[in-house]
């Protein structure tokens, strides 16, 4: 019978004493081989926002723990980064675009959200800072989320920024808070501090620090130990299936909307101001 382990999604560089350790610049992966649980840690400073090149990271590293049947993953940001977890998608990856460039960068980004959601083995995003956009979006994915706070913030503040959250975007976290509060929320672009995503539903845990957040998470991984990992696995499967096959059914037409308004002039203007507003 395989062994099976699980993930941490999670930022921070004192956490396993392990065995198999990869570490590329922007990403470092950790499994621990007596407990089969993996960390990944998200380390591109200054505030750990998703380019091209990390989402490949990201998306080759999940690949590869799936076919390592690890126990669990964390997910993680590097703590020296102190207070945040993901600043989302890289903006200038949409600013005056190479067309090519976002092209793959789009189609990179499905790839790695269909990988993250539906991971055979559990997952758990310890979110140790701002989570916004597509920050938000891996936090959500993992199947438990612990955020530190009280004085971060977590959202999908796309319209913030003139651009439009996609189906499967706005999907992911109706299944976490329901349809209702999602819509208010998207729509509105709006962003939680910690208590208040705890109390919607948006996180499971909160911690005032790091370390009892990642404790948090090995507990709940641990969790699953009398678990059959195919019992998980295709259980899963079926509750989330219906939102990622719309996008595997989608993916052309998904790609061609976001494609086409990101480069249009007034999405263009709306970014420039909004990253104007960032440097000052
Ligand atoms: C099929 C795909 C569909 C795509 C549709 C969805 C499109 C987009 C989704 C997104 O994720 S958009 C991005 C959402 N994220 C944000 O709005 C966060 C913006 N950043 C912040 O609010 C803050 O930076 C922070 C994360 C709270 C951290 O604050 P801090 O004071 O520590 O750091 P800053 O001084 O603000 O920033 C440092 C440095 O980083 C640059 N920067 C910050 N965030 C981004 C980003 N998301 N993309 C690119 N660059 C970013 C910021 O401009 C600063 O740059 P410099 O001034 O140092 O040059």
């Amino acid at each position: 019978m395989l062994k099976r382990y699980n993930i941490i999604l999670y930022s921070t560089n004192k956490i396993v004493n392990s065995c198999r350790y990869v570490s590329q610049s922007m990403l470092k992966s950790t499994v621990n081989e007596k407990t089969g649980i993996a960390t990944v840690i998200i380390n591109k400073p200054p505030v750990n926002c998703i380019s091209l090149e990390l989402l490949n990271k990201i998306n080759t590293e999940i690949n590869k723990l799936q076919k390592d049947n690890i126990r669990g993953m964390i997910l993680t940001s590097v703590r020296s980064l102190q207070k945040v977890f993901c600043g989302g998608l890289d903006i200038k990856e949409f600013y005056n675009p190479n067309p090519d460039r976002l092209a793959k960068y789009l189609t990179n980004l499905q790839d790695t959200w269909l990988s993250l959601y539906m991971t055979s083995f559990p997952t758990v995003s310890v979110i140790n800072g701002h989570s916004l956009g597509g920050g938000c979006l891996i936090a959500m994915c993992c199947d438990y989320r612990v955020m530190v706070g009280p004085d971060y913030t977590i959202g999908l503040n796309e319209t913030k920024l003139g651009v439009v959250p996609p189906k499967w975007f706005q999907d992911t976290m109706a299944a976490i808070i329901g349809h209702r509060k999602a819509e208010v929320s998207v729509i509105a672009g709006k962003t939680y501090t910690t208590d208040e995503a705890l109390q919607i539903g948006l996180v499971d845990e909160s911690s005032p620090d790091i370390d009892n957040a990642y404790k948090k998470g090995i507990q709940f991984l641990n969790s699953f130990e009398k678990i059959s990992p195919w019992a998980f696995k295709m259980t899963k499967n079926i509750s989330r299936q219906p939102i990622s096959q719309w996008l595997i059914d989608n993916k052309q037409k998904d790609l061609e909307f976001v494609f086409n308004y990101m480069q249009t002039p007034s999405v263009q203007k709306h970014l420039g101001l909004y990253l104007q507003s960032l440097k000052k």
